[in-house]
């Protein structure tokens, strides 16, 4: 054994029960190991306080490790029994929401104090937004095919067709959706093993992830909570294409969901990456429209199966109406003056203020075309005027529009999960707005971008944060930023 590896506490690949006791910030439980030496840390990923587990060191230094979660051996005494199937996306279901709550509060607000610098953050917390729907909240779902499932007494990999999510921890075995997983469409998941069936029934293979061959690959199915709409995606190989009959799969859904049913269409991907984002390649309709309508906060947004959408509309509106108060706080920041809606997607915060306030200008930026592409029909089909959509990275987008420095009062901010860049942060900083209104999906990222603000002059006047995803370790955050 190296002597790098004899003189740590755990080693790498070691097996570990270990008792959870503690919950950091995304979802991870904390265990402490005692000896001799002293206390040592090992993190667990999907756990929490209460659970004994079983789990596989992955990296481990002198004061801390990280683990993979492979089993839980015992639940916790504050976990309670559920209807719904338990899968990996949802590892929190069977705690009660408030304690759900409770927890991601407290972990994120130590997160702004430890990477943010911001002791007093408890100061400007403002509120917790719940999700208005703790179950079935999710728009979209992305199903699995596998050729190799799991069997539960042998506690060994076997030959099956599944349909479902990947087994925990695991990226070449699947496990069957039997029944509704709390998560999203309770027809759908209660439907899925139907839909599994006839599949099967066509002899045609499901995905084999290490040999990399077979059929079937993922159903991707997206849903309208204003309409109950669904829109199906059936992703296969082109591989034994001709003997599937689209046609007649469509027809067979019809069955299942009636009139809800608002379009099946069919992808073809024959790249061998298992990780490949499962409507990457040729898309085809086989039937009905391939949009769906979603109304938020009064306003209409066409969605189509590649388009970025906020997974739960419910708790977005909560989301959105967040920031625009913040926002509108201030209306001589935003009447009659432009506001930069940075990191735009679909443009919807934008759209929502420009509805809202008086004569005012929003330039939305985001790097995705297409997504600006629906911006813009958005912005038509609801009629709202005074927008200007830019498909551009935010960074270059600043260099060759000068014009906007010292010339806004109030930015939007709602970065992906990386957070904002240096280079860019510093251009943001130099546009030298009052007020910035800064949205996240991942508060470690903006935590750190907030602490660079702090060092210009930005200080945070309110923090606010949304469950947006009920049962999950994710957490949005909403912060007021003003420029002293
Ligand atoms: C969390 S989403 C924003 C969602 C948007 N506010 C909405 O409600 O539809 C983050 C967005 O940042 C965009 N993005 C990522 N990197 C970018 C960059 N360098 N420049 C511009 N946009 C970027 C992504 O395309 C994505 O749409």
């Amino acid at each position: 054994m190296p002597r790098r590896e004899r003189n740590k506490f755990v080693k790498r690949g070691q097996i570990l029960n270990l008792k959870i006791e503690d919950y950091a910030f995304g979802g991870k439980g904390i265990a402490r190991l005692k000896n001799e030496h002293g206390e040592f840390v090992v993190f667990v990923p999907n756990t929490l306080p209460g659970q004994l587990v079983k789990a596989q060191v992955k990296k481990s230094s002198k004061k801390y490790a990280e683990c993979k979660l492979i089993d839980v051996l015992q639940s916790s005494p504050d976990e309670v029994e559920m209807p719904y199937q338990d899968i990996p996306g949802a590892p929190y279901i069977k705690l009660p929401i408030d304690l759900q709550h409770k927890y991601k509060k407290e972990s994120t607000l130590s997160l702004f104090k430890k990477i943010g610098k911001v002791d007093n953050i408890e100061d400007y917390f403002d509120a917790f937004i719940s999700s208005p729907n703790v179950f079935h909240y999710r728009n979209k779902m992305e199903y699995g095919f596998s050729a190799i499932g799991y069997d539960k007494t042998k506690q060994t990999d076997v030959d099956e067709f599944t349909l479902g999510f990947k087994r925990r921890g695991t990226w070449w075995m699947g496990e069957n959706l039997e029944k509704d997983s709390g998560l999203f469409d309770e027809a759908v998941e209660t439907h899925l093993k139907t839909i599994r069936h006839y599949c099967e029934k066509t002899g045609l293979p499901p995905w084999h992830a290490p040999r990399k061959t077979g059929f079937f690959r993922y159903l991707v199915v997206r849903k309208s909570h204003k309409t109950s709409a669904l829109l199906f995606n059936l992703v296969t190989t082109s591989h034994d294409l001709s003997k599937f009959d689209l046609t007649a799969f469509a027809e067979f859904l019809v069955s299942l969901f009636g009139d809800r049913l608002a379009g099946l269409l069919h992808t073809i991907n024959d790249e061998i990456g298992d990780r490949t984002i499962a409507t990457s390649g040729s898309i085809k309709l086989v039937y009905g429209k391939d949009k769906i309508v979603e109304e938020l906060l009064g306003l209409q947004f066409e969605i189509s199966m590649k388009s970025f959408f906020q997974t739960n509309p419910k708790s977005a509106e909560k989301l959105y109406s967040k920031v625009v108060d913040y926002a509108l706080e201030d209306r001589e920041a935003v009447d009659n003056s432009v506001v930069l809606d940075l990191f735009c997607g679909t443009g919807t915060i934008g759209q929502i203020i420009a509805s809202k306030a008086n004569n005012t200008k929003i330039i939305g930026v985001d790097i995705v075309a297409s997504a600006i592409e629906d911006a813009k029909k958005n912005a038509q089909r609801n009629g709202i005027e005074g927008l200007q959509f830019y498909a551009a990275d935010v960074g270059k987008f600043l260099t060759e529009h000068p014009q906007y420095k010292n010339n806004i009062k109030t930015i939007i901010l709602d970065p992906a999960r990386a957070g904002i860049t240096p280079k860019t942060l510093k251009k943001i900083i130099n546009l030298n707005a009052k007020r910035l209104v800064y949205v996240s999906c991942n508060p470690a990222t903006q935590a750190r971008d907030i602490e660079q603000l702090g060092h210009a002059n930005y200080k945070i006047k309110k923090l606010s944060l949304v469950d947006q995803f009920p049962h999950t370790a994710h957490i949005e955050t909403v912060v007021l930023l003003e420029r002293r």
